[in-house]
C-alpha cells in the first residue's frame, strides 16, 4: 500500500503563458514564485508551487502527490511495477524543475500522468497573494476518467485513498487524510484535469470572489452553491488554457475514520451537487497531454 501524504501540484501546459500567469495571479490570487526555462511557478500556501504552467501545448501534463521519504518512494516503485504499471524515475533536471528531491511517474489506467514526489520545497516567506481572494491553501485536485469505479479500484487498491462519498457513477471523492477529499475522479470521456480547488478562509471570501469574477467578466461555471458531500460553499470558474478553478470554504473533516460511511448521491436527483439547487453548467475539463513516459517534456 502506497501512502500518499498530500497533494503536491498540478503541472499544466500553457500555449499563452503570460495570459495564463496573469490570470493565476490577478484573478485567482496566487503568487508567482519563479519563472524560468518556460515554466511559471504559482503558489497558494507554503509549498513552492501548486501550479506549474509550462510554456507549450495546452493541457494538463501531470498531477503530483507527496510520499513520506525515499524508502516510501522505492517501495511505491516496486509495488506499482509488480502490479504491471510502467514506472519511470525522474531525472535530476526534471526533479529540479518540480522543486522536489526525487520523483516517479506513471499513468493511471486511463492515461492520467501521476507523479509521486518526495521533499517538495517549502518556502518560508509569507505568501504574497496576487489578490486578496482569501486563499488559505491548495485544497484538492480532480481528475477525469471514463470509468470512475475502475479509477477507485486503482486508487484504493494501490494507495491509501478511501472514498468519502460517491455521486453515482459520476464522481468519487477520496480522502488521504482527514480532509473530506483531496483527490476526486469525475467521469469524462478522456483523461484530464476536471478542476483545481483552492480553499478560502470564509464564506465572505467565496461571495466576494464571486462578485469579483462576475465584475471582471470571468466565466462562472457553477455556483455560488453548496456541495452536500463536503458541505463546502463553492464557486467554479474558467481560466485560460481550459483550466477550471474552484474556490471553496467549509470542507468537512472526517476525524473518525472507522465511523464514516460513504454516502451515495444520485447525480440525476436535484441538489445532489449543489444543495442550493443553482443552475448546473458543465464543469469544463482540460484534456491530458499524452507524452511518452520518461519524456518529462520539461
Ligand atoms: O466539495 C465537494 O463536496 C465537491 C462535491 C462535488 C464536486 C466537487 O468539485 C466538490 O469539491
Ligand atoms: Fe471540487
Amino acid at each position: 500500500m502506497i501512502e500518499l501524504t498530500d497533494i503536491a501540484y498540478v503541472r499544466s501546459g500553457a500555449a499563452d503563458l503570460d495570459t495564463a500567469v496573469r490570470f493565476a495571479v490577478d484573478v485567482v490570487g496566487m503568487e508567482l514564485t519563479a519563472q524560468e526555462d518556460g515554466v511559471a511557478y504559482l503558489r497558494a500556501d507554503p509549498r513552492h508551487h501548486c501550479l506549474a504552467l509550462v510554456e507549450g501545448e495546452s493541457g494538463v501534463i501531470s498531477s503530483g502527490f507527496t510520499l513520506r521519504d525515499e524508502d516510501a518512494l522505492a517501495d511505491a516503485e516496486t509495488e506499482l511495477e509488480k502490479a504491471g504499471v510502467t514506472v519511470a524515475r525522474g531525472d535530476a533536471a526534471a526533479a529540479r524543475s518540480r522543486r522536489v528531491r526525487d520523483f516517479l511517474s506513471f499513468d493511471d489506467p486511463f492515461g492520467n500522468r501521476i507523479e509521486l514526489v518526495i521533499d517538495q520545497v517549502t518556502l518560508t516567506a509569507p505568501v504574497r497573494y496576487g489578490r486578496e481572494a482569501g486563499i488559505t491553501e491548495f485544497g484538492h485536485l480532480c481528475l477525469d476518467a471514463p470509468d470512475v469505479r475502475e479509477a477507485y479500484r486503482f486508487w484504493n487498491g494501490h494507495f491509501n485513498a478511501r472514498v468519502s462519498d460517491w455521486i453515482g457513477d459520476w464522481a468519487c471523492l477520496m480522502r488521504i487524510d482527514p480532509v473530506h477529499h483531496k483527490l476526486a475522479v469525475f467521469q469524462g470521456s478522456q483523461p484530464g484535469l476536471c478542476h483545481i480547488n483552492f480553499q478560502v478562509g470564509s464564506l465572505d471570501d467565496v461571495m466576494r470572489n464571486w462578485h469579483f469574477l462576475e465584475a471582471n467578466g470571468v466565466e462562472i461555471e457553477m455556483g455560488p452553491g453548496r456541495h452536500p458531500q463536503s458541505t463546502a460553499v463553492f464557486v467554479y470558474f474558467k481560466g485560460p488554457e481550459g483550466i477550471t478553478y474552484e474556490y471553496s470554504w467549509g470542507v468537512r473533516l472526517i476525524t473518525d475514520e472507522d465511523a464514516w460511511r460513504p454516502r451515495y448521491f444520485d447525480p440525476a436527483e436535484i441538489g445532489s451537487i449543489d444543495m442550493w439547487q443553482g443552475p448546473t453548467r458543465r464543469v469544463h475539463t482540460q484534456p491530458q497531454i499524452r507524452r511518452p513516459l520518461g519524456s518529462t517534456g520539461k
